[in-house]
């Protein structure tokens, strides 16, 4: 079934002039594909055609419209079903309704108007469900093995063995590796690869949000639970309940916070902030970081019972330089992207500029390398992609260096400089100086950097 397949409907009506004029009402939309049966055994033969909507005329003369309800119901749990009866009878009404009717409706002068009515809406309905399946599996397609995380090389082959390995359980996932190696990628990866994939992935960065607001955001709070919280909500965890959590930058999360989080993940309980209920969930964890969580642990910054609770499925994603030939490889994938996606003609990496990629040791490791050929490619006149077009860093620092100042104080300085050239634009400045956004939110939160 497509998004633009006809909407099927299936009459199942014994009386012949009621049952024809109800196809004709319905057939009045061309989009509508409307068939009718005149007993409980022609239509349930007839169920394989899978139909969108049925009306079910509540007196056939095989069955009870009750048991064909069912009976229906049970084949096809998503096909909605409108009970027309001869008689106003409010407990049939009521019976059939908790048996799950989409509703019920009298034979009068107004039933096809009405009729009408509840087929638009169902019709809606079943568009939105074929489009969200449709996006489903057109993301699922883009995170298929082979898809996003390209890579011929032997390290990133075995990342890719782990990744499908890890998919085909609900294994905790620890990924490991430096800013921009593809922490994210493998993660999403991982979850729309698993039988989670149609469930909520939720992502959530301890790096990005202010220390304070943690609590809540993982675990929800009441209504009250603190001044500002006006209303309930739903922490994160629930969220994710049925799918995948993703905790990007675990080791920024503060001690105390990571007490309750273990403490939540043996319970496998939510306590949301301020009430007194626990919510049970079911999620797949998957956690990041670009540092080294054992020696977090062994610095007293990161608890050892929860490292080994969170370790799981380790995935440790190489660096860039130590991919070989896989630059090229990427190098080219990401050039004709962008160029599809531009509606540029195709254009090329010439000898010299390849060279250069492999003689380089990206620092930003994969995003780095995206950044610099995106934009050799909108810099390069004509087809050829030239050594001159690559803006890549010499690794020697080259503005504001003043020998007063500590390495760090400069490194505060150039960020803060972009940062307001830039109207605060976190990605843009991340993506312009080719370090994770990460660690500039995190240099917010400490307040090294302020936001005008
Ligand atoms: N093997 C790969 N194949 C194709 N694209 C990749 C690959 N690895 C990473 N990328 C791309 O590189 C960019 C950075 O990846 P990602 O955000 O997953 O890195 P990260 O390690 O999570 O970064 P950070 O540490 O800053 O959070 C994204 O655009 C991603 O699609």
């Amino acid at each position: 079934m497509t998004l633009y397949s006809p909407f099927k409907i299936f009459v199942v009506e014994d009386n012949e002039w009621y049952g024809e004029l109800l196809v004709h009402r319905l057939s009045q939309n061309p989009n509508h594909s409307v068939h009718r049966f005149s007993t409980a055994q022609a239509c349930l033969e007839q169920l394989g055609e899978m139909p969108d909507f049925i009306t079910l005329d509540y007196s056939l003369p095989d069955a009870k419209g009750e048991q064909l309800l069912r009976q229906i119901s049970d084949r096809l749990p998503g096909t909605e079903i409108l009970v027309i009866s001869g008689q106003e009878d409010v407990g049939t009404a009521v019976r059939m309704l908790q048996q799950g009717a989409y509703d019920y409706l009298v034979k009068d002068g107004n039933t096809l108007d009405r009729l009408w009515n509840i087929v638009g809406k169902v019709e809606q309905q079943v568009l939105l469900r074929r489009e969200n399946t449709q996006l489903r599996q057109q993301i699922g397609a883009r995170y298929g093995p082979g898809q996003a995380i390209l890579g011929e090389h032997l390290l990133v082959q075995q990342v890719l063995t782990l990744i499908a390995k890890a998919a085909r359980t609900s294994i905790t996932v620890s990924v490991s590796g430096e800013t921009g190696t593809g922490k994210n990628l493998a993660a999403k990866t991982i979850h729309f690869q698993s039988d989670r994939a149609a469930r909520p992935f939720v992502a959530v960065n301890m790096a990005a949000i202010p220390h304070e607001l943690i609590d809540s955001e993982l675990f929800g709070h009441e209504k009250g639970a603190f001044a500002g919280a006006v209303a309930r909500r739903v922490g994160r965890l629930e969220e994710a309940n049925g799918g995948t959590l993703f905790l990007d930058e675990i080791a920024d999360l503060d001690l105390s916070l990571q007490a309750k989080l273990l403490r939540v993940l043996q319970e496998r309980k939510v306590p949301r902030v301020g009430g007194s209920q626990h919510v049970a969930f079911d999620v797949r964890l998957i956690v990041a970081t670009h540092r080294d969580l054992l020696v977090e642990v062994q610095a007293g910054r990161f608890r050892e019972d929860l490292y080994y609770r969170l370790l799981g499925l380790p995935i440790a994603l190489p660096p860039l330089r130590q991919r070989g030939t896989d630059i090229l490889l990427l190098a080219d994938v990401f050039v004709r992207e962008f160029c599809n996606f531009n509606n540029l003609p195709p254009r090329q990496l010439t000898e010299s500029a390849r060279k250069q990629l492999m003689a380089h040791t990206f620092p930003g490791n994969v995003r780095e390398l995206k950044a610099v050929v995106e934009l050799a490619t909108v810099l390069a006149d004509g087809e050829q992609i030239q050594a001159a077009d690559l803006s890549l860093r010499s690794g020697k620092a080259s503005i504001g260096v003043c020998s007063q100042l500590s390495l760090r104080d400069q490194t505060t300085a150039i960020v803060q400089g972009c940062l307001d050239e830039m109207g605060g634009d976190v990605l843009a400045v991340a993506a312009r100086l080719q370090i994770g956004k990460s660690t500039i939110y995190r240099m917010i939160q400490q307040q090294e950097l302020h936001i005008s």
